[in-house]
């Protein structure tokens, strides 16, 4: 089974550590979202938000996603925190499949991330109080998105890989051993 998933998630939440080990350990590309965008703008997301604001990062991250997610083939596909902010994206992702929610609580993300000075959004003020106020937006959003949740508070890095690892493999072995109806009858059929 070739792996083709992507993971959303709170800033800090681990999809790219996670992602890289996940494609590492299965031999399929990498790609992180958040860098092919930093690639294309030339600079950092942070400097970017600082200068062109957030509402055109949004729209570059719209059209890099959707050209991403067409690529044919095996990926792990991290994307940024933000990216189920838009319904679009958020569909854009259903449509591409095992889409896997690694969730975090605030106050875990907070002991993650306190050092780290990339993170446009937690920069400033109170980050924790920060936290608390993205996670109460999101996580409705990443539940919507996502075909599966991976808690993510106790297990090592490691460990969760092997964690989606094994759901995706539960998830093919069902689809294979069950797979979708191929009659052409229709619930709203009466002609049978
Ligand atoms: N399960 C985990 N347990 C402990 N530390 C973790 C775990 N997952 C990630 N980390 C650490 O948390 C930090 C943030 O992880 P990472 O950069 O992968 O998050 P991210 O979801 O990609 O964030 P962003 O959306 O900002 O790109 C890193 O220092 C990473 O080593
Ligand atoms: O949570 C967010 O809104 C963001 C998370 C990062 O991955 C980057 O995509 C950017 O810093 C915005
Ligand atoms: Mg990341």
């Amino acid at each position: 089974m070739q792996i083709r998933c992507a993971l959303v998630g709170m800033p800090g939440s681990g999809k790219s550590t996670v992602g890289r080990q996940l494609a590492h350990r299965t031999g399929v590309p990498f790609i992180d979202l958040d860098h092919r965008l930093e690639k294309m703008i030339g600079t950092t997301i942070r400097s970017f938000f600082e200068t062109e604001g957030e509402a055109r990062f949004r729209d570059l991250e719209a059209q890099a996603l959707a050209e991403v997610t067409q690529q044919p083939g095996g990926m792990v596909l991290s994307t940024g925190g933000g990216a189920v902010l838009r319904a679009e994206n958020r569909e854009v992702l259903r449509q591409f499949g095992n889409v896997l929610y690694l969730r975090a609580s605030p106050e875990e993300i907070y002991k993650r991330v306190k050092h780290d000075k990339t993170r446009p959004l937690l920069q400033g003020g109170n980050p924790m109080e920060k936290l608390r106020e993205l996670y109460a937006v999101r996580d409705p959003l990443y539940r919507e998105t996502a075909h599966y949740v991976i808690e993510t508070g106790r297990p090592s890095v490691s460990t969760l890989v092997s964690m989606v690892m094994m759901q995706l493999e539960m998830a093919h072995s069902a689809a294979v051993s069950a797979p979708p109806s191929t009659s052409a009858y229709q619930p709203s059929d009466t002609s049978h």
